[in-house]
Protein backbone atom coordinates (compact mmCIF):
# COMPACT_ATOMS: atom_id res chain seq x y z
CA UNK A 1 0.00 0.00 0.00
CA UNK A 2 1.37 3.69 -1.19
CA UNK A 3 0.52 6.05 1.80
CA UNK A 4 -0.43 9.77 0.44
CA UNK A 5 1.28 12.36 2.26
CA UNK A 6 0.36 16.22 2.92
CA UNK A 7 3.00 18.34 3.46
CA UNK A 8 1.97 21.43 4.96
CA UNK A 9 3.03 25.29 4.98
CA UNK A 10 5.34 25.50 2.71
CA UNK A 11 6.82 28.42 1.56
CA UNK A 12 9.83 28.02 -1.09
CA UNK A 13 10.38 26.61 -4.63
CA UNK A 14 13.20 24.58 -3.07
CA UNK A 15 11.03 22.72 -1.01
CA UNK A 16 8.19 22.28 -2.82
CA UNK A 17 10.47 20.77 -5.26
CA UNK A 18 12.03 18.76 -2.66
CA UNK A 19 8.66 17.55 -1.89
CA UNK A 20 7.12 17.09 -5.31
CA UNK A 21 10.42 14.75 -6.01
CA UNK A 22 10.11 12.42 -2.50
CA UNK A 23 6.51 11.53 -3.74
CA UNK A 24 4.50 14.54 -2.15
CA UNK A 25 0.78 14.16 -3.41
CA UNK A 26 -0.83 17.38 -1.59
CA UNK A 27 1.08 21.19 -1.14
CA UNK A 28 -0.76 22.92 2.02
CA UNK A 29 -0.30 26.90 1.89
CA UNK A 30 -1.01 28.59 5.33
CA UNK A 31 -3.29 31.34 5.38
CA UNK A 32 -2.74 32.42 8.82
CA UNK A 33 -0.97 35.50 9.77
CA UNK A 34 0.29 34.53 13.28
CA UNK A 35 1.51 31.01 11.99
CA UNK A 36 5.30 31.30 10.38
CA UNK A 37 4.79 29.46 7.75
CA UNK A 38 1.95 31.98 6.58
CA UNK A 39 2.01 33.00 2.64
CA UNK A 40 0.19 35.94 0.50
CA UNK A 41 -2.44 34.51 -2.11
CA UNK A 42 0.06 36.47 -4.76
CA UNK A 43 3.08 33.96 -2.91
CA UNK A 44 1.14 31.22 -3.31
CA UNK A 45 -0.26 31.60 -6.85
CA UNK A 46 3.02 31.92 -8.26
CA UNK A 47 3.95 28.91 -6.12
CA UNK A 48 0.97 27.17 -7.91
CA UNK A 49 1.93 27.78 -11.03
CA UNK A 50 4.77 26.06 -10.27
CA UNK A 51 3.07 22.95 -8.76
CA UNK A 52 1.21 22.89 -12.02
CA UNK A 53 -0.60 19.71 -11.69
CA UNK A 54 2.13 17.65 -10.24
CA UNK A 55 0.37 17.54 -7.25
CA UNK A 56 -2.81 18.74 -5.42
CA UNK A 57 -2.73 21.96 -3.84
CA UNK A 58 -4.45 22.60 -0.27
CA UNK A 59 -5.85 26.29 0.71
CA UNK A 60 -5.88 26.25 4.97
CA UNK A 61 -7.46 28.83 6.39
CA UNK A 62 -9.12 29.41 10.16
CA UNK A 63 -12.87 30.87 10.30
CA UNK A 64 -11.56 33.10 7.55
CA UNK A 65 -14.60 35.39 5.80
CA UNK A 66 -15.63 34.92 2.41
CA UNK A 67 -14.12 38.18 1.14
CA UNK A 68 -10.63 36.61 2.04
CA UNK A 69 -11.36 32.62 0.51
CA UNK A 70 -12.57 34.73 -2.37
CA UNK A 71 -9.02 36.49 -2.98
CA UNK A 72 -7.83 32.88 -2.06
CA UNK A 73 -9.18 30.68 -4.44
CA UNK A 74 -8.84 34.11 -7.47
CA UNK A 75 -5.09 33.79 -6.66
CA UNK A 76 -4.54 30.18 -6.00
CA UNK A 77 -7.42 28.08 -7.98
CA UNK A 78 -6.69 25.44 -4.82
CA UNK A 79 -7.61 22.20 -5.51
CA UNK A 80 -8.87 21.66 -1.86
CA UNK A 81 -10.06 24.05 1.34
CA UNK A 82 -8.40 22.99 4.56
CA UNK A 83 -10.61 24.66 7.22
CA UNK A 84 -8.76 24.32 10.69
CA UNK A 85 -10.85 26.50 13.09
CA UNK A 86 -14.51 26.51 14.12
CA UNK A 87 -16.55 26.14 11.18
CA UNK A 88 -20.15 24.92 11.69
CA UNK A 89 -21.14 22.26 9.20
CA UNK A 90 -23.40 24.83 8.02
CA UNK A 91 -20.67 27.03 6.90
CA UNK A 92 -18.89 23.92 5.06
CA UNK A 93 -21.99 23.49 3.49
CA UNK A 94 -21.92 26.64 1.90
CA UNK A 95 -18.00 26.65 0.85
CA UNK A 96 -18.39 23.74 -0.76
CA UNK A 97 -21.36 25.11 -2.89
CA UNK A 98 -19.65 28.47 -3.38
CA UNK A 99 -16.59 27.65 -4.65
CA UNK A 100 -17.09 23.98 -5.90
CA UNK A 101 -14.05 22.68 -3.94
CA UNK A 102 -13.61 20.21 -1.70
CA UNK A 103 -13.46 20.31 2.00
CA UNK A 104 -11.13 18.75 4.43
CA UNK A 105 -12.33 19.59 7.80
CA UNK A 106 -10.02 19.32 10.40
CA UNK A 107 -10.36 17.75 13.70
CA UNK A 108 -8.82 18.55 17.05
CA UNK A 109 -7.97 14.93 19.05
CA UNK A 110 -7.44 14.77 22.59
CA UNK A 111 -9.94 11.89 23.96
CA UNK A 112 -12.69 9.50 22.74
CA UNK A 113 -15.17 12.22 22.03
CA UNK A 114 -13.70 13.76 20.24
CA UNK A 115 -13.55 11.01 17.50
CA UNK A 116 -17.19 10.52 17.68
CA UNK A 117 -17.98 13.87 17.22
CA UNK A 118 -16.60 12.98 13.44
CA UNK A 119 -19.90 10.79 12.88
CA UNK A 120 -22.23 13.91 12.82
CA UNK A 121 -19.50 15.30 9.77
CA UNK A 122 -20.14 12.32 7.42
CA UNK A 123 -21.08 13.31 4.33
CA UNK A 124 -20.47 17.40 5.72
CA UNK A 125 -16.82 17.40 4.68
CA UNK A 126 -15.56 15.65 1.84
CA UNK A 127 -12.27 14.24 3.63
CA UNK A 128 -11.02 14.68 7.49
CA UNK A 129 -7.36 15.47 8.83
CA UNK A 130 -7.11 14.56 12.66
CA UNK A 131 -4.60 16.89 14.20
CA UNK A 132 -3.86 17.28 17.74
CA UNK A 133 -5.61 19.59 20.28
CA UNK A 134 -3.15 22.78 20.07
CA UNK A 135 -1.16 23.28 23.68
CA UNK A 136 -2.38 25.70 25.91
CA UNK A 137 -0.97 28.75 25.12
CA UNK A 138 0.01 27.87 21.74
CA UNK A 139 -1.06 30.88 19.15
CA UNK A 140 -1.53 28.40 16.52
CA UNK A 141 -4.27 26.01 15.84
CA UNK A 142 -2.09 24.01 14.13
CA UNK A 143 1.26 23.44 12.84
CA UNK A 144 2.47 22.84 16.93
CA UNK A 145 4.47 19.55 16.40
CA UNK A 146 2.53 17.66 18.80
CA UNK A 147 0.59 14.26 18.40
CA UNK A 148 -2.29 12.45 19.88
CA UNK A 149 -3.13 8.96 21.30
CA UNK A 150 -2.94 7.28 18.27
CA UNK A 151 -4.85 4.42 19.97
CA UNK A 152 -7.91 6.44 19.74
CA UNK A 153 -8.38 6.07 16.04
CA UNK A 154 -9.30 2.33 16.56
CA UNK A 155 -13.37 3.39 17.61
CA UNK A 156 -12.93 5.38 14.23
CA UNK A 157 -15.16 3.54 11.53
CA UNK A 158 -13.19 2.39 8.74
CA UNK A 159 -14.69 3.62 5.91
CA UNK A 160 -13.95 7.31 7.34
CA UNK A 161 -11.61 8.80 4.34
CA UNK A 162 -8.96 10.90 7.17
CA UNK A 163 -5.42 11.86 7.06
CA UNK A 164 -3.32 11.28 10.28
CA UNK A 165 -1.56 14.48 11.19
CA UNK A 166 -0.01 16.36 14.32
CA UNK A 167 3.49 15.92 15.47
CA UNK A 168 4.58 13.17 12.84
CA UNK A 169 8.31 13.52 11.43
CA UNK A 170 11.02 10.36 10.66
CA UNK A 171 11.48 8.74 13.93
CA UNK A 172 7.65 8.55 14.94
CA UNK A 173 6.45 7.69 11.71
CA UNK A 174 6.54 4.20 10.97
CA UNK A 175 4.70 3.78 14.54
CA UNK A 176 1.94 5.74 13.12
CA UNK A 177 1.48 4.23 10.48
CA UNK A 178 1.77 1.16 11.99
CA UNK A 179 -0.54 1.56 15.06
CA UNK A 180 -3.41 3.21 12.97
CA UNK A 181 -3.44 2.07 9.27
CA UNK A 182 -3.75 5.34 8.08
CA UNK A 183 -3.76 5.46 4.43
CA UNK A 184 -2.91 9.73 4.14
CA UNK A 185 -0.54 11.48 6.70
CA UNK A 186 0.28 15.46 6.83
CA UNK A 187 3.44 17.05 7.56
CA UNK A 188 4.27 20.46 8.73
CA UNK A 189 7.24 21.02 11.74
CA UNK A 190 8.39 17.67 11.54
CA UNK A 191 10.45 18.79 8.41
CA UNK A 192 11.32 21.99 9.35
CA UNK A 193 14.93 23.42 10.48
CA UNK A 194 13.43 25.55 12.38
CA UNK A 195 9.72 27.27 12.70
CA UNK A 196 8.26 27.76 9.19
CA UNK A 197 11.87 26.94 7.75
CA UNK A 198 11.14 23.76 5.48
CA UNK A 199 14.80 21.84 5.64
CA UNK A 200 14.93 19.53 1.90
CA UNK A 201 17.34 17.04 3.62
CA UNK A 202 14.59 16.44 6.56
CA UNK A 203 11.70 16.01 3.89
CA UNK A 204 13.69 12.99 1.49
CA UNK A 205 14.67 11.33 5.02
CA UNK A 206 11.03 11.59 6.06
CA UNK A 207 9.57 9.90 2.53
CA UNK A 208 12.48 7.22 2.96
CA UNK A 209 10.69 6.24 6.31
CA UNK A 210 7.63 6.28 5.17
CA UNK A 211 8.33 3.80 1.80
CA UNK A 212 9.94 1.35 4.40
CA UNK A 213 7.01 1.32 5.98
CA UNK A 214 4.48 0.97 2.84
CA UNK A 215 6.80 -1.19 0.63
CA UNK A 216 8.24 -3.09 3.18
CA UNK A 217 12.01 -4.53 1.63
CA UNK A 218 11.94 -8.29 0.37
O1 LIG B 1 1.11 25.11 10.41
C1 LIG B 1 0.60 26.18 10.79
O2 LIG B 1 1.32 27.15 11.14
C2 LIG B 1 -0.87 26.32 10.85
C3 LIG B 1 -1.41 27.53 11.28
C4 LIG B 1 -2.78 27.69 11.33
C5 LIG B 1 -3.63 26.66 10.95
C6 LIG B 1 -3.12 25.45 10.51
C7 LIG B 1 -1.74 25.26 10.47
N1 LIG B 1 -1.21 24.04 10.04
C8 LIG B 1 -2.05 23.07 9.43
C9 LIG B 1 -1.56 21.72 9.14
O3 LIG B 1 -2.25 21.01 8.39
C10 LIG B 1 -0.35 21.10 9.81
O4 LIG B 1 0.28 20.33 8.85
C11 LIG B 1 -0.83 20.20 10.95
O5 LIG B 1 -1.36 20.98 11.97
C12 LIG B 1 0.32 19.35 11.51
O6 LIG B 1 1.38 20.13 11.93
P1 LIG B 1 2.65 19.45 12.63
O7 LIG B 1 2.21 18.92 13.94
O8 LIG B 1 3.64 20.55 12.77
O9 LIG B 1 3.14 18.37 11.70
Amino acid sequence: MTTTVKICGMRTKETIEAALASGASLIGFIFFEKSPRNVTPEEAGRLRRLIGDRASVVAVTVNADDAVLDRIVDEVKPDYLQLHGGETPERVRELRARYGLPVIKVFSIREAADIEAIQAWRGVADRFLLDAKAPAGSELPGGNGVSFDWSLLRALDGDIDYMLSGGLNAGNVRAALETTGARAIDISSGVESAPGVKDSALISRFFEKVAAVSQPAA
